[in-house]
């Protein structure tokens, strides 16, 4: 049957320690993607390696640390990726699209509908839309930084059928395999646990940025929108097609039932917040279990500044973020009735457009 798929290889399978672009590699991958599309699926790659591709060319000994630094990189490194999968695709008769996006792209709904327009056409015209992070322009705190989170938000933006990651590992084991050789494979994830976020530990590889943990993130961001993921190790003919199949070597994690809309993933996934609030236990509770509106009683603190209609981010006591939510106060206002009732809050505020904090239908569970 056919489907859409989406690809995102790291930079531990497309480039050398010494940060040299792996043209056979390319040229592999190339290959095998090529033999996606002949069995009738549509193809889109997300691809790191720009800046492990470009370091060593413009003179660093090795991957930069600072971020000027890796933006000049990536800046030669990513005309030489895309110079590599034109040629290597060209071999196959296929057309190729470079397509830089930053988390800004995403945070704006226009921007981002206009990239989900762009890549229709695309793979209407039989173009393999190839996508990275425009690294030159993403500021440090607006990165997506490892291209695993990109690769979930590209996936659910096409509705894709599945995610595949590659990397250097075959999927998701119970510690880091190379600090625990005895770490067991998990064939199969089908809900991703604080234990599945605790085995997936900190960065990765010396070529890579995120690791398994970010991989993971990933994973979560596309299965709640309805994206079934597949995570691991491509290297030999079939392997690609495999993973499709359902037989890769590597971790699947299942798609949740009911599927996020996209307004909620937008939500959850893709806004920028512009302040946060923490919230007591029983509102917690309200918002997370009882499918319950935030109300100004269970407001503890405010902090940032925003406006009525504006992202926040909801924490509870302990500081750990459980939601987000389009909040309905000014912070300012919301300062003068945190922890109130409803009734006080009516006598102190003459017009608000909404008792709520935060409504039920604005609001997303992340914990
Ligand atoms: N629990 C785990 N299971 C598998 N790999 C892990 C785990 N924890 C950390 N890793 C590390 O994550 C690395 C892959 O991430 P990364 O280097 O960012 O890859 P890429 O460049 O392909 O995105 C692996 O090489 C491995 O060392
Ligand atoms: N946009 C960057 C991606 C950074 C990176 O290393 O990502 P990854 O290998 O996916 O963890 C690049 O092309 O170098």
């Amino acid at each position: 049957m056919s489907s859409r798929i989406v690809v995102k290889i790291g930079s531990s399978s497309l480039t050398s320690v010494e940060g040299a672009l792996n043209r056979e590699a390319i040229i592999f991958f190339a290959r095998e993607m090529a033999g996606l599309r002949a069995a009738g699926h549509e193809v889109l790659l997300v691809t790191s390696g720009a800046v492990a591709a470009g370091f060593r060319e413009i003179g660093y000994n090795a991957r930069p640390r600072l971020l000027h630094e890796k933006q000049a990189a990536a800046a030669v490194g990513q005309a030489l990726l895309m110079q590599a999968y034109q040629q290597a695709f060209a071999a196959h008769g296929i057309v190729t699209a470079q397509l830089l996006l930053t988390r800004t792209d995403f945070c704006s709904r226009k921007r981002m509908n206009n990239a989900g327009m762009t890549v229709e056409e695309l793979l209407k015209q039989g173009v393999i839309p190839i996508v990275n992070e425009n690294d030159t322009v993403s500021v440090d705190e607006l990165k997506f930084g490892d291209n695993d989170t990109l690769s979930a938000l590209v996936a659910n933006l096409v509705k894709a059928r599945h995610l595949l990651i590659l990397t250097d590992m075959d999927g998701l084991y119970s510690g880091d395999p190379r600090k625990h050789p005895d770490a067991v494979r998990y064939s199969h994830v089908t809900e991703i646990t604080e234990e599945i976020y605790a085995i997936a530990g900190g960065a990765g590889s010396s070529l890579g940025t995120g690791g398994m943990r970010s991989k993971v993130d990933a994973a979560k961001i596309a299965t709640r929108g309805g994206v079934p993921v597949f995570i691991g190790k491509v290297t030999a003919h079939g392997d690609l097609q495999n993973a499709v199949d359902g037989q890769g070597r590597g971790t699947y994690f299942d798609t949740k039932l009911s599927s996020l809309s996209m307004k909620k993933q937008w939500l959850g996934f893709m806004s920028t917040p512009l302040g946060s609030i923490i919230v007591d236990t029983g509102a917690e509770k309200a918002l997370i279990h009882g499918g319950h509106s935030l109300l100004p009683v269970g407001v503890k603190q405010v902090e940032g500044h925003f406006h009525a209609g504006d992202v926040v981010e909801v924490l509870n006591t302990e500081a750990v973020v459980i939601g987000r939510g389009v909040i309905n106060y000014d912070d300012d206002q919301l300062r003068q009735v945190c922890g109130m009732s409803s009734s006080d809050v009516y006598q102190k505020i003459d017009s608000i457009h909404r008792l709520e904090v935060v409504h039920r239908d604005e609001w997303i569970t992340l914990k």
